[in-house]
């Protein structure tokens, strides 16, 4: 059933020129809780919001997907994507998508990441995470696909953990995760499954700022989204793309064939043993 989700503004906005109302047509009604979007002097916040831990279900890639066409649409130049859920940014890719699935529906939950990944990967809008909680492999891509992160310090980890599951970051994920913290950092890192705490993701570069609580990470990445938006966005575009253009590139020219690779390693007896172990024991822990 379609659903139209109307989100109401404050007040007039310079970068945003767009009536009233920003109108988001989403494709089920259960689409429209969650991503909160809320708007800003100039710019959006892009809330997950899809308790207990922001996973990557179908639903919630292709709400976050729908909700940054709707930006873009609305001529947004920038915004701060965070959580709503305490505690957590994101949880990654939600691990029930790959446990047991129907292939048409494995499918469509892959394509729609590959088109989440292109569009925020290559937006032409300013982006800061503000990272308010975990942010393990697929919560560790979508922060690092903005271009500034800053991260709420305390127990919090993030990192690609893939292999903790038994499982390999794709190759975009990969690329992604190299352009941000560098060759060696990152063929250590995804061996190992790293997650780092935010002190350490620091340190390597995986965040820009670590900040004591959330609202003092909020104030910071209002002002470095400010920051971005001080430079002439096409100027600041194309030099993002010098850095992002040959990853997106690769994507886009292997997307089938990403595609099948996922769903053919994904449904192996190894890999779905594998994450029939992993969700038990986050089952165990409560
Ligand atoms: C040849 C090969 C070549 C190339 C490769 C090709 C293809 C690649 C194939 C596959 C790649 C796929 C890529 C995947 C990337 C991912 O994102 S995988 C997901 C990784 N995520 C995690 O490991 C996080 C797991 N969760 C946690 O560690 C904790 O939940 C977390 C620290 C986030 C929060 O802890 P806490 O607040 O204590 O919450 P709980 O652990 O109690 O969890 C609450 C409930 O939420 C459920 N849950 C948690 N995470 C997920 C998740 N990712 N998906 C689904 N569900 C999740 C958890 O089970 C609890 O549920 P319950 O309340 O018990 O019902």
């Amino acid at each position: 059933m379609m659903s139209l989700v109307t989100f109401t503004r404050n007040n007039a906005l310079p970068l945003l020129r767009t009536s009233i109302t920003v109108r988001i047509q989403l494709n089920s009604a259960s689409l429209s809780s969650l991503v909160r979007l809320e708007e800003k002097q100039g710019y959006a916040v892009v809330a997950m919001h899809k308790p207990p831990v922001n996973s990557l279900s179908l639903e919630m890639i292709q709400a976050l997907s729908e909700s940054l066409s709707e930006l873009e649409k609305n001529k947004c130049k920038g915004f701060i994507l965070t959580s709503a859920c305490p505690g957590i940014f994101s949880a990654g890719l939600d691990i029930r998508e790959m446990y047991q699935p129907t292939e048409e529906r494995l499918k469509e939950f892959w394509s729609s990441l590959q088109t989440l990944w292109l569009q925020l990967y290559g937006s032409k809008m300013a982006s800061v995470a503000l990272i308010n909680g975990h942010a393990p492999a697929g919560g560790c891509l979508l922060a690092m696909c903005c271009d500034s992160r800053i991260m709420v310090n305390g127990k919090s980890k993030i990192g690609l953990n893939e292999t903790k599951l038994g499982i390999v970051a794709p190759f975009w994920f990969k690329d992604t995760f190299v352009n941000t913290i560098g060759v060696r950092q990152s063929e250590r890192a995804l061996q190992l499954g790293s997650l780092f705490t935010p002190d350490e993701a620091l340190k390597i570069g995986l965040v820009d700022r670590v900040l004591p609580d959330p609202e003092a990470a909020t104030a910071v990445a209002e002002s470095e989204l400010k920051e971005f938006l001080q430079i002439p966005a096409m100027a600041r575009y194309l030099s993002k793309m010098r850095i992002r253009e040959a990853a997106l590139k690769d994507l886009l020219e292997n997307r089938e064939k990403d595609l099948n690779t996922f769903v053919n390693f994904a449904t192996t007896d190894a890999v779905q043993k594998g994450l029939g172990i992993y969700l038990q024991s986050l089952a165990k822990k409560n």
